[in-house]
């Protein structure tokens, strides 16, 4: 079993460091996940990585099977994940290379299956607060802890606490009259993956959290030519050693510290429809979601 899963996004396809690695075929009802999850040990912390666009990158954000990847972490054990995501800037002071922990996330895509319920299984979940303040926290810490450690030549940057993530559909970037309109909204970054893969760890009920690393200023700027993708993964290239330290850093102190989340308990509020009012094939699909303390146990006892 693996206590935390790591989601690589562009130009993370591996994590570094990890002893006991083993690669899993996980088969979910939505299909296979991303690619292989490789699971290992982190300093005696059992975690699970998946690259999110599969490695050699494979995947448009549309295409990333999010219910697979979540559904195969959770039967993994999995009750915190660490996104690692690239995101634009929609804000001066986030400067490219600047890395940002998110607490909102604003949801303006259009084509993703988004919830693990329907078919007769209903369920609400709180996205009040999406983001788990503790697995923030733990982030922020490790941000902190790699800041200490960089050695000379690494440059120094900024890390930028809050802010919402505006998620667009892509693959395109956005138009300038778009990325003005983000900003209007009050959007500090913005990206193409973090939803729904944060609304369907709500429902896994795991804790979730983004570290964002800036890679351009989208096209909103005055004076900075507009984003390409290969300045993009450039810029990322040169924050991945950096990212691979705070998750790992962050892996350490999730591990030792174990937090309770309002997450690990999302469902206990939420579930309308009893498990024994569900299908037997929809109940399959749900009953891994529910932590072993909810209403599992209740209906089975
Ligand atoms: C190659 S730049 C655009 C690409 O990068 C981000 O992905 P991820 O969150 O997986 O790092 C962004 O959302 C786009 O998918
Ligand atoms: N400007 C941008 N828009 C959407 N996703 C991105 N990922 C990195 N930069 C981005």
């Amino acid at each position: 079993m693996a206590l935390i899963g790591v989601i690589g996004g562009s130009g993370l396809y591996e994590m570094q460091g990890l002893d006991n690695v083993r690669e899993h075929r996980v088969e979910t009802p939505f299909g296979a996940p991303s690619d292989a999850i490789v699971t290992g040990e982190l300093q005696g912390v059992p975690v699970a990585f998946l690259a999110r666009h599969g490695r050699g990158h494979r995947l448009i954000p549309s295409e990333v099977p999010y219910r697979a990847n979540i559904h195969a972490l959770r039967q993994l054990g999995v009750r915190y994940i660490l996104s690692l995501s690239a995101v634009g800037s929609l804000r001066e002071e986030v400067r490219p290379l600047d890395m940002l922990i998110p607490d909102q996330f604003i949801d303006m895509t259009r084509r993703r299956e988004s919830s693990f319920f329907g078919d007769g299984a209903v369920a609400h979940v709180s996205m009040a607060d999406p983001v788990c303040a503790r697995v923030a926290d733990c982030l922020a810490r490790g941000f902190g802890i790699a800041q200490g450690e960089a050695t000379q030549g690494d440059q120094p940057i900024a890390l930028h606490r809050g802010g919402s993530y505006v998620c667009i559909e892509g693959p395109q970037f956005s138009t300038r009259a778009e990325s003005h309109w983000f900003r209007a909204m009050g959007a500090s970054v913005i990206g193409m993956t973090n939803m729904p893969e944060a609304k369907l760890a709500r429902e896994a009920q795991i804790a979730y959290g983004t570290l964002a690393m800036a890679t351009d200023y989208d096209c909103w700027h005055p004076r900075e030519a507009a984003v390409t993708a290969e300045t993009a993964i450039a810029n990322l290239q040169q924050n991945a050693a950096r990212a691979q330290r705070i998750a790992a850093e962050a892996i350490r102190l999730l591990g030792e510290e174990q937090p309770q989340s309002d997450a690990h308990t999302a469902l206990a509020s939420a579930l309308v429809t009893p498990l024994e009012a569900m299908s037997q094939e929809k109940a399959a699909v749900i009953k891994p979601l529910l932590a072993p303390t909810d209403r599992v146990e209740e209906l089975e006892s």
